[in-house]
């Protein structure tokens, strides 16, 4: 082993290992004629490489030069006469520079009141909510789900027994109520009512099919008419 690397740095033939069989590539030009003098069998044994790009190709074409003119011309040379150095130029003093404006006049915006983090208690993060929907527990309270009408969904608005319509489907969100990442007052100012505009307005992009699929009690149907 030693002295066939010791062959591959030094250049001389390995004497205790047989040499590779290293193939050799040759440059093959392409048949001078085509012309019909050989026989089939020479054709069919004729394994030269043809020439690739063909010879009469266009990308052997030389390329043509393109004078100055036909040229695209360069960008406009940034003024630098009117730099002080240390200070950035003001992209409006200088139409050419590319520099980034450093400050802004803007004052910050105040934070949205909208979406206030709320510090949920230990055991309620949505992990352990994730867990108690598919516990098996009852979340929903009711044996069926039934139809619902606007008036039966009015008297589920309190803290022990809440519930909500959401997207046509009306949940039980008694036990969501500690887990709810926006917190318990936001979530109960829908209670009793269908709160699908609200929900959206907050977060449409949160799954209320999925997050409350075990607290389902039933669907929201307009009022039956009286008489
Ligand atoms: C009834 C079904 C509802 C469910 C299942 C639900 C679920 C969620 C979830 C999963 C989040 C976290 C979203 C995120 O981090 O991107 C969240 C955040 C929030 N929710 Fe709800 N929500 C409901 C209703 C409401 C309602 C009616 C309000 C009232 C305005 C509300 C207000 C908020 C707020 C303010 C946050 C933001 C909390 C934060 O930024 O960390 N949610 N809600």
């Amino acid at each position: 082993m030693t002295s066939y690397l010791r062959s591959w740095l030094t250049g001389a033939p390995s004497t205790s290992t047989p040499t590779l069989d290293v193939p050799t590539f040759q440059r093959i030009s392409p048949p001078a004629s085509d012309d019909g003098d050989e026989t089939e069998t020479e054709r069919d044994n004729d394994d030269s490489i043809p020439a690739f790009p063909a010879l009469n190709s266009a990308q052997r074409a030389k390329p043509a030069i393109l004078s100055d003119s036909a040229l695209m011309p360069p960008p406009p040379v940034p003024s630098l006469a009117s730099r002080t150095a240390g200070v950035p130029l003001r992209p409006s003093l200088n139409p050419n520079s590319l520099v980034v404006p450093t400050t802004t006049t803007q004052k910050p915006q105040k934070p949205s009141k909208k979406r206030e983090k709320v510090a949920l208690a230990p055991g309620h993060s949505a992990l352990d909510w994730a867990a108690l929907k598919s516990s098996g527990t009852d979340l929903r309270g009711v044996d069926t789900l039934t139809r619902i009408p606007p008036s039966l969904l009015k008297q589920h608005r309190s803290k022990t027994d809440a519930w909500t319509a959401i997207n046509g489907k009306v949940y039980n969100i008694t036990a969501y109520l500690p887990y709810h990442p926006g917190g318990e007052r936001e979530l109960m100012r829908v209670a009793g009512r269908d709160g699908t505009h609200l929900f959206a307005s907050t977060h449409a992009w949160v799954n209320a099919d999925f997050m409350l699929d075990s607290c389902l009690v039933g669907f929201l149907v307009p009022e039956p008419q009286s008489g």
